[in-house]
C-alpha cells in the first residue's frame, strides 16, 4: 500500500499485516464473509460493506481483545486511521501522554476513539453525538468492555460543536478530538460537487456511513470553524483542541480561519494508511504546549536525503546498532574501499568511507558475469589473441562508464597483473579516466615496480593506499551514518565531496540491495 510507509511508526497496523488465514480460522464469523482463491489464499471483498464491518470487529478483537458491536447501517472505522490519530495526540503530549481525559465529538455508533485511547492509554473520554442509534450503540460497546467508569456518552443537540455545559462543569481536558461529519449535502457526499475527477475510481471500500454522520451544513470546514469559535470560550477548560479533516483543501481553510482569528499555536499533520490521506489539525492557547513536527513532512523531507530505513526483516543483521555498523564495515571491507569509524553509541554510528574507483554498482550483473560467462569468454578472446592466450591466471573485470559492455571488459589478460581493455576483435588504446571504472574484484595488486604507462594499461588502480586524500585523487568521500529512531535504523549517505549525489546515491542503492526486506 502506497502510503503506509508514512503512517505513524507506533501504530499497530504498520507492521502488522493482518493475517486473513488466521483469522478465518478463529473467527467463525470472519470465516464466513471471507472467500478463498484457487491458490487457497483467503480474501475479502471490500466493496461489501459487511464484510469491511465484520473485518473491523474482528480486528478490534484480535488486536486489542476489544468487543465492539457495529450496526450495520453506520460507519465502519478504519482503525489505520483512528490509530493514527491517537498516536498523533499522544505526540503532543509528549512524556505525558498517559491517562489523559478527552472529549470526543460525534463519537458514532462504534466510540472508536474513547474504546481505543482508554484501552490503550487508559484515557477518559466525555463522548458526544446526536443521533439516538449511535449513542445506544455507543453506550453499548462502551459496556461490552467495561468502561463505564472512564467513558460517558452524552446526547447532544444538533449544531452543538463543543458542548457548551462544559463551561460550567468542574472537569477540565486535556483535550477535544473529533472527526466531523464531512459533507455539506447529498450533492458533496455523492462527489457531483467536490474537485473528485468524474473517471476516478470507486473508493476501494464502501461506505455504510448514514447522513447524520456523513452531512452537516457547511460540512467539516463549516463545523470546525464552529470549533474554534467555542474554543475562546473553553479554553480555560480544555488545553487542546483538534479535529480530523476529510479534504486536503479545506487543510487551508482551517489554517486560514485560525489565523484570521489570531490563533497562532497551531499545527497540521497527516494521518496515512493504505491508499487514504487525512489531516489533522491542532491548535491552543496554552504556550507550553509544542506540538509536534509531522512525522509525513519528516520523511518527505528524508526521502529527499540519501537516507533509507533498513526494514527490520532484512534478513542480515540483528537489528541494532552496533551489529549494524559491523555488517556496514565488512561490506566497506568487501568492496575495497578505505574507511575510517566515527563515534558510535548505541543509537548512532557514522563511518566515512573513501573510494578510489567504483567498486560498488552492478553487483547482480557482475555476479552473474562472473558465475557464467566471464571464463568463457576471456577463454574465447584469449583464442582470439594468440600472443596472450598461454598466460591468463586471474582476471579481473572492470566496467567503462557504469556498464560493461557484452564484448569490452578490462582483463588481466597476460598475467602480469597489467590490465588490458580486452574488446571482441582488437584491444583499444583509449584515453580513460579513472572515475569511470568500476571493478568487482579485489583488484590485482601490481607484483612489479614498473610504473604504470599511459596507455590502456594503467588505467587500473591499485587500492594500495598510496595515493594522498585529496578531492581529485579519490572517487568519492562519504559518510555513512546509521541512526536509531522509534526502534527503527536509518542508513544516511553524505556526500562529503559535496559533488558526488549520483555515486552516494549508488552506494546507497548497493546498501538498499544487501539490506532488504526478505518479505
Ligand atoms: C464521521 S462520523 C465519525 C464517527 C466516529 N467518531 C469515527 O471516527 O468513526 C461523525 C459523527 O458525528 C455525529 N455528529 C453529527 N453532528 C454532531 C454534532 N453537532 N455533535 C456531535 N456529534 C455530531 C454523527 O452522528 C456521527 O456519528
Amino acid at each position: 500500500m502506497a502510503l503506509n510507509r508514512f503512517m505513524h511508526p507506533r501504530n499497530h497496523y504498520r507492521n502488522n499485516k493482518p493475517d486473513f488465514s488466521q483469522l478465518a480460522l478463529k473467527y467463525p464469523e470472519f470465516a464466513d464473509h471471507s472467500t478463498q482463491d484457487l491458490n487457497g489464499k483467503v480474501c475479502l471483498d471490500f466493496k461489501k460493506a459487511n464484510s469491511v464491518r465484520i473485518l473491523t470487529q474482528t480486528l478490534l478483537k484480535e488486536d486489542f481483545d476489544l468487543n465492539v458491536e457495529l450496526p450495520d447501517d453506520r460507519l465502519t472505522p478504519t482503525l489505520s486511521s483512528r490509530l493514527n490519530y491517537i498516536h498523533w495526540i499522544e505526540d503532543i503530549f509528549g512524556d505525558s501522554y498517559k491517562e489523559l481525559r478527552g472529549i470526543d465529538i460525534g463519537t458514532g455508533a462504534s466510540c472508536i476513539y474513547p474504546i481505543l485511547g482508554c484501552k490503550i492509554n487508559n484515557w477518559s473520554f466525555l463522548a458526544t453525538d446526536v443521533n439516538e442509534k449511535n449513542l445506544e450503540y455507543a453506550n453499548k460497546n462502551v459496556k461490552g468492555n467495561n468502561m463505564q467508569t472512564k467513558i460517558q456518552v452524552v446526547k447532544v443537540e444538533e449544531g452543538t460543536c463543543i458542548p457548551q455545559f462544559v463551561l460550567s462543569s468542574d472537569q477540565s481536558y486535556d483535550f477535544v478530538m473529533c472527526n466531523p461529519p464531512f459533507f455539506a449535502d447529498h450533492m458533496e457526499a455523492q462527489a457531483i460537487t467536490t474537485t473528485r475527477k468524474v473517471d476516478r475510481p470507486d473508493p476501494p471500500s464502501m461506505s455504510t456511513a448514514e447522513d447524520c454522520e456523513s452531512i452537516v451544513p457547511g460540512g467539516e470546514a463549516q463545523f470546525i470553524k464552529q470549533m474554534i469559535q467555542d474554543s475562546f470560550q473553553l479554553k480555560e477548560k480544555i488545553r487542546v483542541f483538534t479535529s480530523m479533516v476529510g479534504k486536503k483543501i479545506n487543510v487551508s481553510v482551517i489554517k486560514e480561519e485560525l489565523k484570521r482569528r489570531q490563533i497562532s499555536n497551531f499545527s497540521t499533520t497527516e494521518f496515512c494508511q493504505g491508499k487514504t490521506m487525512r489531516w489533522g489539525i491542532a491548535w491552543t492557547f496554552d504556550t507550553t504546549i509544542k506540538f509536534p513536527k509531522s512525522y509525513f513532512e519528516k520523511k518527505k523531507k528524508a526521502n529527499s536525503k540519501l537516507i533509507y530505513e533498513i526494514p527490520l526483516d532484512n534478513g542480515m543483521v540483528i537489528y541494532d546498532i552496533q551489529n549494524m555498523t559491523a555488517y556496514i564495515i565488512s561490506q566497506l571491507q568487501e568492496l575495497k574501499v578505505e574507511y575510517k569509524e566515527g563515534k558510535r553509541t548505541n543509537i548512532n554510528s557514522c563511518v566515512t568511507m573513501t573510494a578510489r574507483e567504483n567498486s560498488w554498482s552492478n553487483q547482480r550483473r557482475k555476479r552473474r558475469l562472473e558465475k557464467h560467462g566471464l571464463n568463457k569468454d576471456i577463454e574465447e578472446k584469449k583464442n582470439k589473441t594468440p600472443e596472450k592466450s598461454s598466460s591468463v591466471n586471474s582476471v579481473t573485470v572492470h566496467e567503462i562508464n557504469g556498464s560493461l559492455s557484452d564484448n569490452k571488459a578490462i582483463a588481466d589478460i597476460d598475467g602480469d597483473n597489467k590490465m588490458k581493455i580486452v574488446e571482441e576483435t582488437v584491444m583499444e588504446n583509449k584515453n580513460i579516466n579513472s572515475a569511470n571504472i568500476s571493478s568487482y574484484e579485489v583488484p590485482v595488486e601490481l607484483k612489479t615496480n614498473k610504473t604504470p604507462s599511459t596507455s590502456t594499461e594503467s588505467v587500473v588502480k591499485t587500492k594500495s593506499g598510496s595515493m594522498d586524500d585529496t578531492k581529485k585523487n579519490h572517487l568519492v568521500k562519504c559518510r555513512i551514518i546509521l541512526k536509531k529512531m522509534d526502534d527503527r535504523i536509518t542508513l544516511e549517505i553524505v556526500d562529503l565531496d559535496g559533488d558526488k549525489r549520483e555515486l552516494c546515491n549508488q552506494i546507497l542503492q548497493y546498501f538498499k540491495n544487501k539490506l532488504k526486506s526478505q518479505t
